[in-house]
């Protein structure tokens, strides 16, 4: 089967064929007529340079499986294991939670939340007279079967379709925001480890700084007194590792859920995710803007669907995202991060890094069907 030309899916529900594309930092009250709207909104939206935009679909089904969300599978051609590149190597990530921990005994952040940004070259395929881009449904499949995620999305609006392109495949296992029957809740993740027992009392301290935040950040949209958090350093097993989760959620107020412009009102009150930010938000913001030498686009942004008094956004984490290059070059890219606070100890932070984009980059490197799940080191002879 071939993919569609252009195609999102979200945790169940699938969309192709591509009508619009909009933008959500221009015209927010679009997102309130019927969609669904696919949403991607990048870490650095609203202020910091990067975009909010949402793409609606002629076709729309529901209820779909994940396999089938994923509408293929096709052999996923991915870059080769040894050419990812990080943003950030050992040391300079290493030295960057140093300058954290100066920040926190500085007094001007209790936790921020540092990340780097993977990539390695993948060409545009040549197809006759033209060319394709990377087969994110082939991806998206092998995320599927290799790293199940409650909040698996994708959306790929290619160049040829005339409408504003988008490239993105992700396996996030984060709530960002749902809203459903006047309820918008969120479920923040902070704590890692690869089994139940490495969770520690700094995980959990670490959680419970975010869920505040979160419980804040709801707050400013929600009606008085309605905000409460429903799970607090719940634990969660993921696909090679475990998180601790919290649940906190609230009424959307009135006012705000009868405006047309509700949906810019929720953003600019919540975003970007506090899991990933860090403590305080703006100060942290600004932290990470000293120390990240790489955007960190669509990355611990959202990626998701709204649909009327209805959305799904997940954190968009243990995500891959491509960019064409000015030829038929491209890179694909995907970001890595952790929580730091002033318990932090460097090479154990490197490492949470590593824990989280082992096994999924392992799957986006292997070059056959035959490699897929094996370590990305032996998918290349
Ligand atoms: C930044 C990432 O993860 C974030 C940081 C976490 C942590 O510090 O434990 C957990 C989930 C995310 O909110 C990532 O996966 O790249």
């Amino acid at each position: 089967m071939h993919a569609p030309t252009s195609w999102a899916s979200f945790a169940g529900r699938r969309a192709t064929d591509v009508v619009e594309c909009v933008d959500l930092q221009q015209d927010p009250q679009r997102l309130a007529e019927p969609g669904p709207w696919f949403v991607v909104v990048d870490f650095e939206a609203f202020g910091r340079g990067g975009r909010a935009r949402a793409w609606r679909f002629a076709q729309v089904s529901d209820d779909v499986a994940p396999a089938a969300g994923a509408l293929r599978d096709a052999p996923w051609r991915g870059p080769d294991p040894s050419s990812w590149r990080s943003s950030l190597d050992r040391d300079a990530y290493q030295e960057a939670v140093q300058r954290v921990r100066d920040h926190v005994r500085d007094g001007t952040v209790y936790q921020v939340n540092v990340c780097r940004v993977l990539g390695a070259p993948l060409p545009v395929v040549p197809d006759g007279a033209t060319s394709l881009e990377p087969d994110a449904a082939a991806l998206a499949a092998r995320l599927v079967a290799g790293n199940p995620a409650p909040y698996g999305a994708a959306v790929h609006v290619p160049a040829s379709s005339g409408v504003d392109p988008v490239w993105v495949v992700s396996a996030s296992p984060e709530l960002y925001l749902s809203l459903d029957a006047g309820v918008l809740a969120s479920g923040p993740i902070k704590g890692t480890a690869r089994t139940a027992d490495g969770l520690t009392d700094k995980d959990r301290a670490e959680n419970v700084m975010i869920t505040d935040l979160v419980r804040n950040d709801l707050q400013q949209v929600c009606s008085p007194g309605t905000v409460t958090v429903t799970d607090l350093l719940g634990v969660e097993e993921h696909p090679g590792l475990v998180h601790l989760v919290s649940r906190v959620r609230g009424a959307l107020a009135p006012e705000i859920a009868e405006a047309p412009d509700r949906w810019s009102r929720v953003l600019r009150a919540t975003f970007p995710p506090g899991s990933v930010s860090g403590a305080p938000k703006s100060s942290a913001l600004r932290i990470i803007e000293e120390l990240e030498t790489a955007p960190r686009g669509p990355y611990c942004g959202a990626v998701g669907w709204v649909d009327g008094d209805r959305a799904e956004l997940a954190v968009g984490i243990r995500t891959f995202w491509w960019e064409r290059g000015p030829h038929d070059d491209g890179v694909l890219r995907f970001g890595t991060g952790a929580g730091i606070t002033w318990g932090s100890d460097p090479l154990a932070e490197w490492h949470e890094t590593e824990l989280k984009a082992e096994r999924l980059v392992g799957l986006a490197s292997a070059r056959t069907a035959d490699e897929f799940g094996t370590p990305a080191r032996s998918a290349e002879t």
